[in-house]
Formats: structure tokens, sequence, C-alpha cells
């Protein structure tokens, strides 16, 4: 029986410590408001827009949207950020990803002013984040996993790590955050022959490919921990990359979905943009 690593506990440690921040960012006269830029209706976007509005309500932070049409233009894109650069009442961007595929993602991500860019869209944030720079805005779904690891007191120096799936927004800097943190890393992806031949070896496997149910019972050593960063439906009903109920009885310990890795993204976003007032502000 693996020890369930609660991610709703985690995002509550975590939550609590960004709103004390907010607050006091409020009494020294600073109102720290993140804005939710999308363009289209992609529905796992629109779904994190409302659950990071409703955590920014619950720790004090202001949100707003800029919602723009499906069919817009790159050009239109940087616009609109280049008027959320300006605002002085902004702190933080988060631009919803995919987008739609007229649109540049490079383009515009590098538009983004660097300390705005809570979600490290900005290759800046990223090469900051290969160097090692703890003062970097970090993609928040990967930062997620490492809050996870660090509240349950991982050590993670000299650990074997695997992780699966190589996106640019999770698998790739989750590898990096784990090489940072002292970790040996495979990264494993769709041309890799046969993840088991890493998996098997690995202390920590962290699942982000969104192919549902992939890692089973046959992916996974005896007493290892396991983080699921997918998150689908299947049958109506949240599912991530992890069949749990196989994988439960072999794990040391495994987060759960839901209940694991995104209760914690929504957390580390609003703990980035309490970091963005800082760098803006010098308060
Ligand atoms: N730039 C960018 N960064 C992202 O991280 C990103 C994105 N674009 N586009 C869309 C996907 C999808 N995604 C979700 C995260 C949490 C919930 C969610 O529902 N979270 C619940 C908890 C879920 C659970 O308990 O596991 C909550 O926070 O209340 C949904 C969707 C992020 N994404």
């Amino acid at each position: 029986m693996a020890k369930i690593l609660d991610g709703k506990e985690v995002g509550k440690a975590l939550k609590e410590r960004v709103k004390e921040s907010a607050e006091q960012y409020r009494e020294k006269g600073v109102t720290p408001k993140l804005v939710v830029l999308r363009v289209g209706e992609e529905k796992s976007s629109v779904a994190y827009e409302n659950a990071a509005k409703k955590v920014m309500e619950s720790v004090s932070i202001d949100s707003d949207s800029v919602t723009l049409s499906e069919d817009s233009t790159t050009e239109d894109v940087i616009e609109a950020i280049e008027k959320l650069n300006k605002d002085d009442s902004v702190h933080g961007v988060i631009m919803m990803q995919p987008l739609p595929e007229q649109i540049s993602r490079s383009e515009v991500s590098e538009k983004l002013d660097p300390r705005k860019d809570v979600d490290a869209l900005n290759p800046v944030n990223m090469g900051k984040l290969v160097e090692g720079n703890e003062e970097a805005m970090a993609p928040s779904t990967p930062a997620a996993v490492m809050e996870i690891l660090k509240y349950y007191d991982y050590d993670l120096e000299g650990v074997e790590a695997t992780v699966i799936g190589s996106s640019p927004v999770v698998g790739k800097p989750m590898s990096i955050m784990l090489l940072n943190a002292g970790a040996t890393v495979a990264n494993t992806h769709g041309k890799t022959k046969d993840n088991r031949l890493h998996t098997m070896k690995s202390d920590i496997i962290v699942s982000a490919t969104g192919a549902l149910h992939l890692v089973d019972d046959s992916y996974i050593p005896e007493g290892a921990t396991v983080i699921d960063v997918g998150y689908g439906y299947k049958d109506g009903k949240p599912t991530g990359d992890v069949n749990y109920d196989v994988v439960e009885s072999i794990a040391g310990a495994i987060t759960p979905v839901p209940g694991g890795v995104g209760s914690v993204t929504t957390a580390v976003l609003a703990s980035q943009v309490v970091k963005a007032v800082g760098l803006l502000t010098g308060k």
C-alpha cells in the first residue's frame, strides 16, 4: 500500500503562505493581480482559467481575463501582451496553452515581460531555469511536482529519476528541475524504445504524457515514488497517466488524480504572482 502524496494538503499549505504575503502587499498599497490571457475556447484552458481564478480569490489576489477570438493573429496576441506589459496594475500574466495553430508560440511568448511571466513561457525564464537561477519564474506544473517532493521531505541528491514525456511546458523543465536538485534524470519520450528500461531502475517516476493509464505495474519497481501529471477524462472521470489501481500496491508513494499535482499547480501559480509583485515593485 503506497503512501498517498496529498496534493490538496500541499496546495493548502502553500496557499496559506501566499495569502499572507498578498495581504502584506495590500497593506503596502499594492493589489496583486493576475491576468489570464486566452485565445479561443480550448476546454482544458477554460477549466484551468476557472480553477485559477477561484484560487486567486481565495488568496487575496485579484484576477481578470483577456479573451481573444479563435481566429486572432500573432500580431493581435502581441498587441494584447504589450498592453498588459505596460499596465502597472497587472503583476502576472498567464497565456493559456495550446494556442490556435496560426499563432507563433515563440514570437508571442518572447514579448511578455519576464517579470510578469508567471508560467515561464518566455525563453528568458526557461534559460534561467537551465542556469539553476531560483529567482526566475518557473512553469507551474513541474514546479508543483517539486513543491510536493519538498513538502514530503524528499532529498533528491543522488536519486534516480525518470520523467516520461518531453513537452516544453512540463517534461523538459521537469527534468531540469530534478537535475538542479541533484537527481540523475532519464527523460523518455515518444521515440523511446522502452520506458521500462529507465523506470524500472528509478526511485522517482514522473509521468507527463497525457496518455491515459499508460503506466501500469510493469513500469514500477517495488517502493518507487510515482508522480502522475496526466489529467484527462475516462468515462467522464478525471484520469491520469498512471493506472492507479494496479500501481498503488507496488509503489512506495503515489499522487492521485484528482487531488494530486493538479491541486498544487494553481497554488504555485498564485505564489508566482506574489513573486512577480516583488520583482516589479521591489517591495
Ligand atoms: N500556460 C498554461 N499552463 C498550464 O498549466 C495549462 C495551460 N496553459 N492550459 C491548460 C492546461 C490545463 N491545466 C489545468 C490545471 C488544473 C486544472 C484543475 O481543474 N485543477 C483543480 C484541481 C484538480 C485536481 O484536484 O487534480 C483545481 O485547481 O481546483 C485544470 C486544468 C493547466 N494547463
